[in-house]
């Protein structure tokens, strides 16, 4: 990837205040939006080329994906698209301001029918609450599928809600564009089916993320290496979650910890580092990490100090 790439790809993570504010990343104010799990980007890259006045957003959790999209963007010259590597349930809650979005759309997302992968799904119970915030009023859900249960279901899932209005089950339908999914099952003659769901009622909600915490350095005077071998391992509690360090790396100059926090509707894996100045040592974020700054992880390094200080 050459530098040029990489201006397309917004890193919420190192932005001090969130929501982010949209029509400073594109220079504009037109509508904004947003497809989760693009894949290889041919549907994205293909509507912002024809929607010049409409900015979009591609959230991805693959960065090979992200990468393949990055270079359809630089080739094709657009200026329109920007994207975001993440879970995309937890980045549309907590990045994008209240009615910012004017329309998501999921293409051919994989249903994970099997019980306990349920959580892995895109319309996992909270993201109804921040759709009806984070998507206009008047803006609209598109989801594209070739697995019929699952359209039903996700028919059934935001009927039994007042703000939202479903449309009916669009069986084998057309669109302009198709997606790499798409052409592989019109290949196979799989039947697929498309579902618009109209917001009609906004309502706020709770984010997580106003202001990422400042990060404070923790400070200890004397540094137990026996107490840092124990914690190699253990799982602690923290306010909003739980934290587990995973592995140890040493050198002359730092001690680094790989470390995984797990929150309601995040995981995290980032490094924390030790590093002796002076008389003291001072834990913190290791800088080439990029974690999002949560509760969580503040509290991590806290509870990191307190368990290897003498
Ligand atoms: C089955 S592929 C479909 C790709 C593309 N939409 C298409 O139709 O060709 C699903 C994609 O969604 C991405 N994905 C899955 N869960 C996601 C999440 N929570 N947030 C963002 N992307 C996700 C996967 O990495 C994968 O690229």
């Amino acid at each position: 990837m050459t530098v040029s790439h990489l201006k397309y790809m917004i890193t919420p993570q190192k932005y001090k205040q969130l929501p982010m504010d949209l029509n400073e990343i594109f220079g504009n104010k037109r509508r904004v939006v947003v497809e989760i799990g693009f894949g290889g980007g041919e549907y994205l890259v293909a509507m912002a080329k024809k929607n010049l006045e409409t900015n979009f957003i591609g959230i991805e959790t693959s960065l090979t994906a992200c990468d393949r999209a990055q270079k359809k963007i630089y080739n094709e010259g657009l200026k329109n698209i920007r994207l975001i590597i993440g879970d995309a349930r937890f980045l549309l809650k907590e990045i994008f301001s209240h009615e910012s979005i004017s329309k998501v759309i999921v293409n051919f997302p994989c249903p994970w029918p099997k019980k306990r992968h349920k959580n892995r799904r895109i319309f996992v119970e909270y993201f109804r609450n921040t759709l009806a915030s984070s998507l206009k009023e008047g803006g609209y859900l598109e989801l594209a599928t070739d697995v019929e249960w699952y359209a039903e279901e996700v028919k059934e899932y935001f009927s039994k809600d007042q703000r939202f209005e479903v449309e009916n089950i669009e069986k084998n339908f057309k669109r302009e564009i198709k997606t790499r999914y798409e052409k592989k099952w019109d290949k196979m003659g799989r039947d697929k089916f498309l579902i618009k769901i109209k917001k009609v009622k906004s309502e706020e909600i709770q984010r997580l993320l106003k202001e990422q915490e400042i990060m404070p350095h923790q400070k200890i005077k004397n540094l137990s290496k026996e107490k840092l071998e124990s914690i190699i391992n253990e799982e602690f509690n923290t306010v909003s979650g739980k934290t587990i360090i995973r592995e140890k790396f040493e050198n002359d100059e730092k001690i680094i910890l790989r470390s995984i926090t797990v929150e309601k509707e995040l995981t995290q894996e980032y490094y924390i580092e030790i590093i002796k100045r002076d008389d003291e040592y001072l834990i913190k974020l290791d800088p080439m990490t990029t974690p999002f700054r949560t509760p969580g992880v503040k509290e991590a390094i806290k509870k990191i100090a307190n368990k290897v200080a003498i």
